[in-house]
């Protein structure tokens, strides 16, 4: 739960494999091979080159060169679209390196060495598949629906032999495959078949009144090209999926950032629903591909659209949920992913003395957090583990019941991944079964309060309400758990 006020030497920064980590671009070097790239480069008072970055042009031969020179890729778009930035979009790829080599979920595959990812809406640039396949030697599926992205995505890969027989560019449309609650009994899913002629809304939809209201949801919001469903063929498998969706319900929201220009059309930038119906949509697929997909992953642009998002996952059924924060420049985006493969191992158990009270203190708090804060924090981290959450600020509580399912998964496996450290991620995981779909029934209640000490000090306390309940053993775990996430975010750095 890292929170806007962070520090800024707090924040994640560049992944450590990624090659510009050490090396950032070096643009005077780049100026003196790249003609073509001198010509944007300008030299401020104090000697240092720089570009534009509000010229898309100068954007977009930046990311030209930085291909050309440091991953040997030929590449171009059109005027307009969506231009990335090399080092931010390399993160993500290796956070998905990281997510695959994690042992959290089993790598069943016989070939582990061949990876093969699906890009959901690669773009014209077709930024992860040529990194992921000219950095790592992955082979993927790119998918898109508009023409001017799938044809240069194309022209992309042809232009790198090198690497071109490891990308498959795939239009998303519709296949006419009707997947029903009938024909996928065990599945939550009813999808939509194509409306002969109609372009605005390409989908007619039929709602069963006995769907989770997640399916609804998705209904009132995203009815765009398909996603994954229809997209990925009968008995196709992937080592993960990743998407940078179109974040935002309409251009207006979308905005200019004055400080730079990345491009962007329409179609790239917007969808009903905006990034939260498209991810949806995703996890909707999900629940149906299951397995098919050892990682589902998506970017996400909000940080409120994360929590709603992770509440979603456990709603279907998942076994994990892994996020991490990409920071750059300065703004965030943060990065979501699933699984429905069965953990491969068990997590560290926290054989913990049952305790019905426990507290501990925060010191050392920076100034302009007050426990209010604190108290938020308290709840987007019982909410984003699934638990239902009642908060009364002027008491300074809030009172949690945690699932039963919840409860029993972290007596099996702990809470926390002893070994894999992903960046700065917290991991979410419980047991599969079909016990994950029901709605928690008692559950564990307990309070935590949030006392003011003296300035920068709180005592965070928590209590049980009943101590004769079953999974009370469940209770000191979380409570360190939330030790520690708090410790990290609040606390300063000594
Ligand atoms: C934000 S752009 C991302 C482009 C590129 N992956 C990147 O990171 O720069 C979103 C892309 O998703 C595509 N898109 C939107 N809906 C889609 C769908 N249902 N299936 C495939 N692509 C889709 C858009 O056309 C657009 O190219």
């Amino acid at each position: 739960m890292p929170s806007k006020k962070r520090r800024r030497s707090e924040r994640p920064t560049i992944h450590q494999r990624n090659k510009y980590c050490a090396n950032p671009p070096d643009f005077r070097l780049l100026s003196s091979l790249y003609p073509s790239f001198e010509a944007y480069v300008f030299y401020s008072k104090d000697g240092r080159p720089k570009i534009d970055w509000t010229d898309f042009n100068a954007t977009r031969e930046l990311t030209r060169v930085l291909l050309d020179h440091d991953h040997g890729v030929k590449w171009w778009i059109p005027d307009g679209q969506l231009c990335p930035t090399v080092p931010n979009r390399s993160n993500y790829i290796h956070w998905i390196e990281d997510l695959l080599s994690s042992e959290v979920t089993a790598n069943t595959k016989t070939n582990k060495d061949k990876v093969k990812g699906f890009d959901i809406g690669t773009g014209a640039n077709c930024i992860y598949p040529l990194l992921g396949a000219s950095l790592l030697g992955w082979s993927f599926v790119g998918s898109d629906y508009t023409d001017v992205a799938l044809e240069w995505a194309e022209r992309n890969v042809k232009n790198n032999p090198h690497i071109s027989e490891l990308i498959e560019i795939r239009k998303a449309e519709v296949t006419g495959q009707t997947y029903s609650r009938e024909e996928n009994v065990n599945d939550q899913l009813v999808y939509g078949e194509a409306k002969e002629g109609s372009a605005e809304i390409p989908f007619e939809i039929s709602v069963d009144p006995d769907l989770p209201d997640v399916v609804s949801d998705t209904m009132k919001g995203y009815y765009g090209p398909p996603v994954l469903l229809g997209v990925v063929m009968d008995g196709e498998s992937f080592d993960f999926c990743m998407c940078n969706p179109p974040f935002f319900e309409s251009m207006d929201e979308a905005g200019l950032n004055p400080k730079t220009s990345c491009g962007g059309t329409h179609e790239e930038m917007v969808c009903p629903g905006g990034e939260k119906a498209f991810i949806t949509r995703m996890i909707e697929d999900s629940v149906v591909l299951k397995q098919s997909f050892r990682w589902y992953s998506s970017l996400i642009g909000r940080k409120s659209n994360l929590t709603a998002l992770m509440s979603k996952l456990w709603e279907v059924g998942v076994t994990i949920v892994k996020t991490t924060e990409f920071v750059q420049g300065q703004t965030s985006r943060w990065g979501i992913a699933w699984s429905f493969v069965p953990p491969s191992r068990k997590l560290i158990a926290s054989h913990v003395a049952e305790k019905n009270n426990m507290s501990f203190m925060l010191e050392g708090v920076q100034r302009q957090f007050s426990a209010v804060d604190v108290l938020k924090s308290v709840e987007s981290f019982f909410l984003g583990g699934g638990a239902t959450c009642k908060s009364n600020t002027s008491l300074f509580v809030v009172d949690v019941t945690a699932s039963n399912d919840y409860c029993d998964t972290i007596l099996k496996n702990g809470v926390r991944d002893s070994d894999q450290a992903i960046n700065c991620d917290i991991i979410h995981q419980r047991s599969s079964g079909p016990n994950n779909l029901q709605p928690p029934l008692d559950g564990l209640c307990f309070r935590i309060s949030v006392f003011q000490q003296i300035p920068s000090t709180l005592l965070v306390r928590g209590s049980l309400h009943h101590k004769q309940n079953p999974l009370s053993g469940a209770f000191p775990p979380i409570f360190q758990w939330l030790e520690d996430v708090l410790k990290k975010e609040f606390m300063e750095k000594r």
